[in-house]
């Protein structure tokens, strides 16, 4: 099982992710003799070993039933087991084409966290790709460390660091990390509580050919003050910040309605109305009441009853018999919706790139 390629059986040892919900999606590594317990059943692994990666797996006894999926970082970010805020896709994916990480990419990375953009770094630089990755918190560097081997992310290797005292450069580089000692990056990515620290240290680690591009994610625009000052004071050119706020758009038809609905609606209100004082001016008579009345509609005929007295057979703008979207006996217009309100902030992105002067 690898991050990197997709394979089709799953096998003994391979990380599946259990889709039990879009809520709820459980990391799990196989072994034989052991089960996952879900609320909605028990599945043994057993059973898991040889099946195809998403396939719908049935649990014991009839019970429940859950998705048996491939692990991507996408699909990671959102099982992973949290020991920090972590970035999300939508961010992630933007950095990515925006610093133009591709395979063979060298990439810098402060802080690890949870690993969550680590992994998205690892599959798309590839095995010809390189991401060196810094945590100064023990405990999160070890679980990171673990984490990265037991999902073979065999081209990222991990620090314990802290990169704004201490700087970036590595004593002793593996050999398939670097043939001459040194970590040459392309792509920096600082999630990190104060980025504008760590920035001075970049130069010596940073590649001495090739553009280079950094992205810096602050959730708070005084650290995006600070940072872009310290990346103008260290040389960084083309300075710009960004925000990705995400917002659903839902797609669906709306009932296409012509202005003879209209007139016809009016004059029905209208025509109700008179009725309605009309008949109540009756009961008053009959009844000899003297009290006040008001010109409420309280006609029990439905919206739909009266459009059908009108010959029109259906109210488009009442309540009641309800036509199901898409119905092919009306006319319908697609349309999208947004919502109406942003609900969430991430984190402020600011770019900037550096360009290796001609004697280095
Ligand atoms: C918000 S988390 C990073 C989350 C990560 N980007 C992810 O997607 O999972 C920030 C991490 O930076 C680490 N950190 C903070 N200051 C650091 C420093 N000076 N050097 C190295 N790591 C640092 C913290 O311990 C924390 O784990």
């Amino acid at each position: 099982m690898s991050f990197y390629q997709y394979k089709d059986y799953i096998e003994e040892g391979d990380i599946v992710l259990a889709f039990i919900s879009r809520q709820a999606i459980k990391p799990i590594t196989i072994k034989k003799g052991e089960q996952l317990n879900t609320r909605y059943g028990h599945f043994q692994h057993d059973k898991m070993i040889g099946m195809k990666y998403g396939e719908q797996m049935g649990g014991a006894r009839g019970y429940g039933f859950i998705y048996l999926l491939h692990p991507t970082p996408e699909l990671w970010s959102i099982s992973l087991p949290h020991r920090t805020q972590i970035v999300y896709t939508p961010d992630s994916s933007y950095i990515i084409q925006r610093l133009n990480v591709t395979s063979g990419t060298r990439v810098i990375e402060a802080g690890t966290g949870s690993g969550s953009f680590t992994h998205a770094f690892a599959r798309t630089t590839g095995l010809n790709g390189r991401v060196f990755s810094y945590e100064f918190h023990e405990p999160r560097y070890l679980e990171a460390k673990k984490e990265f081997e037991d999902h073979n992310l065999e081209n990222t290797l991990i620090t314990h660091r802290d990169v704004c005292h201490h700087g970036f450069e590595i004593e002793t580089i593996p050999e398939h990390f670097s043939s001459n000692g040194s970590i040459e990056g392309d792509v920096v990515f600082l999630d990190l509580p104060s980025p504008w620290t760590a920035i001075p240290h970049l130069k010596k680690v940073i590649s001495t050919t090739n553009r280079v591009g950094i992205c810096c994610f602050s959730p708070c625009i005084e650290q995006v003050d600070k940072t872009i000052k310290s990346l103008q004071e260290n040389g960084w050119i083309n300075i710009e910040m960004t925000e990705v706020a995400g917002r659903r758009w839902e797609a669906r038809k709306e009932l296409v309605r012509d202005i003879k609905d209209v007139v016809k609606r009016l004059k029905d209100i209208q025509s109700r109305k008179g009725q309605g004082i009309e008949n109540r001016r009756n009961v008053k008579v009959q009844a000899g009441e003297k009290r006040e009345f008001s010109e409420v509609d309280n006609d029990d005929d439905t919206d739909d009853q009266k459009f059908e007295n009108l010959g029109k057979g259906y109210n488009p703008f009442g309540k009641g018999i309800r036509v199901k979207e898409g119905d092919e006996n009306y006319e319908w217009r697609n349309v999208t919706k947004i919502e109406s309100e942003i609900k969430t902030h991430t984190s402020y992105l600011t770019f900037a790139y550096y360009v290796p002067s001609k004697e280095t």
